[in-house]
This record gives C-alpha cells, structure tokens and sequence, in this order.
C-alpha cells in the first residue's frame, strides 16, 4: 500500500492525496477566522522513536477520567496541527487500510463485528475523518451529529473498549504512515479528536438505552416498479418512531453486518408499516439484495431513525425538490402535510426522472395529490419536451425556471449531482441557503 512506487496509480493516488489534502484546507480556512489566531497545539518531539503521545486513555466508558482532558481541548489549534501534518497521513484510504491490518492483527476477534466487505466501511472511515477535521473547530455542532451516530452504533454491538483498540491501530496507522517525519505533536491532536469523537458518540448511546439497538421488521409487501427499483413494505414488532423526511439503516439477512440507508417513504402509520424505495445500484450489496432477493415474509433489522431533511420549526410555504428514489423522503413529507399542515401553507413538489416511464410512483403521488388545491405536483422527465404534463429537461432548471422561491423553505433529495446543482441555482436566485434542506450529501455519517 505503500505510494513508493512508480505505476500509474500510484501517480493517480497521489495527485488525489493532493487535491483531497489541498480541498481539505481550502474548505476548512475559508469559513474559519478564529483559527487562524488559533495557540499552537502541544508541542511535540520530532523523529520516528515513538515517546507516550497519547494521554492516558482511562477508559472510553469512564467519562470522568478524560473529562478533565476534554476540558481543555481546543479542537481549533488541533484542527491546525493535523491540517499541517495531513500530507503525511494521506491518502486517508491508505491510513484506513493499515488501521483494520492492524487492529484485525492484533484483536482477531474484533472482525467479527464488520460486514465481510470492508470496502464501504473504509470509505465511510474516511468521510467520517473528513468530516470531523472539518469541524474540528465547531465542537457543539460535531457533538451533536456524533451522538447520532453513538446512537445509530448500538446496533453494531460497539462497546466503550472497542474504541481503545479502534485509537490504538490509528497511532500505529499514523506513525507507519508518517514514518521518519512523525511528530508526537501530530499523534497527540489525532488522539484528542478522536477522543472528542468517541464522548459525543458514548454520550449518544447512553441517551438511547431506553430504545432498541435495532428494530426487526418484516417484509409485507414487495413491488418491483421497475426492472431495478423495489417499493418494499416492512412492519416493525415495535413502534419506530420515525419523523417523516427521516431516513433509517437497514440490515438484509444475506448480508449481516452491512447496513445501509433509505429514507421511509410514508408518514409514521399506527400499524407500524413503513416502505422503502430501493434501486438496484450495482451487484452484490444490500440494494439488489431487497430489489432482487426479498419476499413477503422475509425478516430485515432497521437501525434507529436519524436526519433532519424538514424543519419542524418553519411553516413557510414549501419547494421540494426529488430526484429518482429520492420521492421517498418527499413522499413522507406529503403524507404527513395530507394529515397535519398548518393553515395556508402550500407546497410544490417536482418529481424528476430521467425519462417519464421512470416515474415509478406516480400514480400514488396523484392519488396523494388528489383535489388538494394546496399542493402542486410538477413531474419532470429528462426526455420529454415541455408540454401539458410537465416540463422537460433538467430537473434543477425545470425548477429555477418555474417562479420565485427567495421565500420558500426548501427540500431537495436525490442523486448529490442534483442536490448540489439545485442548491446552487435557489442561491443564486436569493433563497438564503440556511432554508435549503438536505440529508449530507458526501456521507449520511
Ligand atoms: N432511496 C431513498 O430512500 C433515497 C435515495 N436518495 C438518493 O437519491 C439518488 C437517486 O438515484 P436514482 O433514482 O438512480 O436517480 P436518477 O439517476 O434516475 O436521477 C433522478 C433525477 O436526478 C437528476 N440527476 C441525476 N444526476 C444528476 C446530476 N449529477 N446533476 C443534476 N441532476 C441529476 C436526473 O436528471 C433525474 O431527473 C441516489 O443517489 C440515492 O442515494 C436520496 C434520498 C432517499
């Protein structure tokens, strides 16, 4: 794995490491001015003989005995510390492959607890770094989707000590990869972030022991709409107490352990039935596993409802934008405005598909849709002229050409191409971007 070598992906992988570590320090530069002023993080002895970097751990379960640690944390100065020493560590998909070899090779029995392909969890891995080097600096806004993530781990069985072993292959990981050029500084500010990580993520599951890790939930209905594309109904044994625009993880009994988000495609029912929309996107993952090889009867695991897509405090009129199975969401959230809308509130809904024969639940969203003079539903097909059904073309143009939406909320969902283009056409037309909602595009972490 190591780059030292002269073929033509090395060359790649190493124009990439450059562009992702230069990316990296333009996003987290630009937004930041304190960090600039930021004091230098500890110092540190140069050289490749390796003294105790790390603090004490004391136990990822026993807050207290780094709580004082946290304290003084100051994840700016971190956040410029590992910003100046990202060359050495990059790329992060390098740094996440030796960081499994060795916790693999020196706790066998922690493989158990990941799927058998571990190639979406490394490229999760590495998001999940991106991310929080990225916001190192805004640690109330990191806590809080980091306790999400605790929460959403209880079903992956991960305990407190896990994550001893988890920091201890990163310090390796980290020192094999910056080899003569390791500083103890470097290691000591990847630490205390991923011990800032592992609270916020601790402190999220120990506020969800009153809710199941998962829910089971049996299949009652599967419908292939199209050649690739499900609408699988589930009804959870317990209540799931999901809002609508929320997405949830789902496990498929032909692959334990790999877990994957959809987002529900219903407002929450007494009955407890949910449904996905799910498009076969290649071979071999959990997606052609529910298009392809699900039944009635069928018995999946959901982990717990996460994402914030609508806003429960703005009751403006609504713009929502979806793109392929990205209805689900926006289907949940006309369901539930069919039930609970407060007076006066009207909504668009565009629904885009690359060719109108894909607008595989079209018929419901009429039904839905029905004499309600509230809402407007706009289907647009990439192969289709403007006409009496709809306009044609592009999804995101259909929807800047269509009116003024400097005063609406927005929601967009779909494919990250389109949620970027959409979010950037509503800006440039005067819709502040803090009223553009949308699950995270890079990484639902
Ligand atoms: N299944 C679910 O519950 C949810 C799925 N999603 C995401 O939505 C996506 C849906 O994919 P498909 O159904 O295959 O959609 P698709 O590829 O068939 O495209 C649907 C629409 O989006 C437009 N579009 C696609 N790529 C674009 C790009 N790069 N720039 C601008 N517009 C673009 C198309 O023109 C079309 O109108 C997936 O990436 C999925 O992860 C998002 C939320 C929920």
């Amino acid at each position: 794995m190591d780059l030292d070598t002269t073929s033509s992906t090395a060359e790649y992988d190493r124009l990439i490491a450059r562009h992702h570590a230069m990316r990296l320090r333009r996003q987290i530069l630009a937004p930041a001015p304190s960090f600039a002023a930021a004091p230098a993080g500890p110092g540190g002895a140069p050289g490749g003989d390796r003294p105790d970097a790390r603090p004490a751990a004391g136990g990822y379960g026993a807050h207290e005995a780094y709580g004082a640690y946290d304290r003084d944390h100051d994840g700016a100065a971190d956040q410029r510390v590992i910003l100046g020493g990202l060359g050495l560590v990059t790329p992060f998909a390098d740094l996440i492959d030796h960081l499994y070899t060795f916790m693999f090779r020196r706790r066998p029995f922690l493989r158990a607890l990941f799927p058998e392909s571990m190639e979406f969890q490394q490229v999760h891995l590495e998001r999940m770094f991106e991310y929080l080097i990225e916001h190192l600096h805004q640690p109330d806004r990191l806590s809080s989707t980091l306790a999400q993530l605790g929460r959403d781990h209880r079903k992956l069985g991960v305990r407190p000590v896990h994550y001893e072993a988890f920091e201890e292959a990163l310090c390796e990981a980290i020192r094999h990869r910056s080899g003569a050029q390791w500083t103890a500084e470097l290691e000591a500010a990847w630490v205390r972030m991923l011990r800032f990580a592992v609270r916020s993520m601790v402190a999220g599951a120990e506020s969800a022991l009153t809710e199941p890790p998962y829910w089971h939930a049996t299949v009652v209905g599967h419908e292939r709409r199209r050649a690739d594309l499900a609408v699988v109904r589930v009804r959870t044994g317990e209540p799931y107490p999901y809002r609508a625009g929320q997405y949830g993880t789902v496990e498929h009994p032909l692959l334990p352990h790999t877990w994957r988000q959809y987002s529900m495609g219903c407002a929450p029912r007494s009955d407890n039935e949910l449904e996905f929309h799910v498009r076969r996107t290649g071979p071999g993952g959990v997606s052609e596993a529910l298009v392809e090889h699900t039944a009635v009867g069928d018995r999946l695991r959901l982990g717990p409802p996460r994402g914030t897509l609508m806003p429960e405090d703005d009751t403006r009129d609504l713009l929502l934008v979806a793109g392929g199975t990205g209805l689900a969401p926006m289907k949940a959230i006309v369901e539930e405005l069919v039930e609970h809308r407060p007076r006066g509130r009207r909504v668009h809904l565009f629904v885009g598909a690359r060719a109108r024969a894909d607008l595989y639940d079209w018929q419901a969203l009429t039904e839905l849709g029905g004499r309600k003079p509230w809402l407007e539903l706009i289907p647009v097909a990439d192969d289709a002229a403007d006409g009496p059904a709809g306009p044609g073309g592009r999804l995101a143009e259909a929807v800047s050409r269509a009116g003024d939406w400097s005063q609406h909320l927005a929601c967009v969902s779909g494919p990250a191409g389109l949620v970027d283009e959409v979010r950037t056409r509503l800006v440039a037309s005067g819709l502040p971007s803090t009223r553009i909602h949308h699950d995270p595009v890079l990484a639902r972490l």
